[in-house]
């Protein structure tokens, strides 16, 4: 049986890359812009939730960037944070994710003077109070947070020494993100350095508008335990054979797990479409693949919407929707145990039924 958009919203989910900054309401925006005096491309929420889509259908990922300078204008004060935080967590569980990994950049967010430890501390409270209120309407939710350092900026050691600060109050992992282009992974090497030392866990954006380099660094220079993104790892394929290179066979071998995100791949060009989109002979291939929103605002997207939409273009069914999900929950940053105890008291469960 064919699953539905509907039936896709009651099945357990589970998300490892998105952006907070990416995914906020637009009557939140709309709200928020208001309260401090920043114009926005529109007013009213439904035209505005179109022009983020519109905007970001650019084809290119610098292009794609802009339109957080909207998103990231009203996230600068310790209430809009914890807002923005709390209906993320309400958000992501209306849409059936029961784990969920939510990043963002905190330096991107001290322009109305907030320290960096009053941004984490702002945005783990609203998880928290969000996360509360969602069990409390039947929906349960774990969320973990990666904080991100910019690749174009030079704070990533001071993001990554934020992250093993709040590691016991939240924070799960790091990450690297922004344009990918002229900024390789290895300018941030000493952080990554640093996070190994300190056993802690770490993804970067990788092989997404850059291709088999950028991967490559990522894993064997920098350490890192998942690619975000990953999808230019087909580079490394052979056409028509599927022979594996070496990089892309080191990737399926180590299970390096591919945060592959369709509808923003799409929209900055890195795919053609969905149904051209690599994922379809990742998933044949058995690489480690994972589904995820990236950007649920600018793609106009959920973490059920990139599900239904993989359903109906590679015609997968229930079995696949769990392959993947199992993935996602085996690739998660927080330990072994409670990675299990979801999978065998949540996940299985409910896919068993609808299977
Ligand atoms: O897909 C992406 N690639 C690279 N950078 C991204 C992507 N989505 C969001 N970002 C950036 C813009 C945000 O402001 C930042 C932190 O979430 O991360
Ligand atoms: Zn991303």
């Amino acid at each position: 049986m064919t699953p539905t958009y509907d039936e896709i919203v009651k099945a357990p989910k589970a998300l490892l890359h998105d952006h907070l900054d990416g995914g906020l309401r637009p009557a939140t925006i709309v709200e928020l812009a208001a309260e401090i005096g920043h114009e926005l491309p529109a007013t009213d929420p439904a035209e505005l939730g179109e022009w983020f889509v519109s905007a970001a259908d650019s084809g290119s990922l610098e292009r794609y960037l802009e339109t957080f300078s909207h998103t990231v204008a009203v996230m600068q004060t310790a209430p809009a944070l914890r807002r923005v935080a709390r209906e993320c967590a309400l958000d992501l569980a209306a849409d059936g994710v029961v784990y969920a990994e939510v990043r963002y950049a905190p330096e991107q967010h001290l322009t109305a003077g907030l320290t960096l430890p009053e941004v984490v501390e702002a945005v783990l409270a609203g998880f928290a109070e969000g996360s509360e209120q969602a069990a409390a309407a039947g929906s349960p939710i774990r969320i973990g947070t990666l904080l991100t350092a910019m690749r174009h900026a030079a704070r990533s050691m001071e993001i990554a020494e934020l992250s093993t600060a709040y590691r016991d109050a939240g924070v799960v992992g790091f990450d690297i993100a922004g344009a990918e282009a002229g900024y390789p992974p290895t300018r941030h090497l000493d952080a990554f350095e640093y996070l190994q030392r300190e056993n802690f866990h770490f993804t970067i954006h990788a092989g997404e508008a850059f291709g088999l380099p950028s991967i490559w660094q990522a894993l064997q220079w920098c350490g890192a335990d998942r690619l975000g993104h990953g999808v230019r790892i087909v580079d490394d394929i052979e056409p028509g054979t599927g022979k594996l290179g070496r990089l892309a066979g080191y990737v399926r071998d180590k299970r390096v797990p591919l945060e592959l995100c369709p509808s923003s791949n799409v929209q900055t060009g890195a795919a053609a479409s969905i149904a051209e989109h690599p994922i379809g002979l990742l998933r044949d291939l058995r690489f480690r693949v994972t589904v995820n929103t990236d950007n649920r605002l600018m793609s106009g997207t959920s973490m059920s919407r990139e599900m239904a939409l993989l359903v109906e273009a590679f015609g997968w069914g229930w079995a696949e929707l769990q392959w993947f999900t199992i993935n996602a929950m085996k690739s998660a940053f927080i330990p072994f145990d409670e990675r299990l105890t979801i999978i065998n008291e949540v996940i299985k469960p409910a896919y068993a039924k609808l299977l």
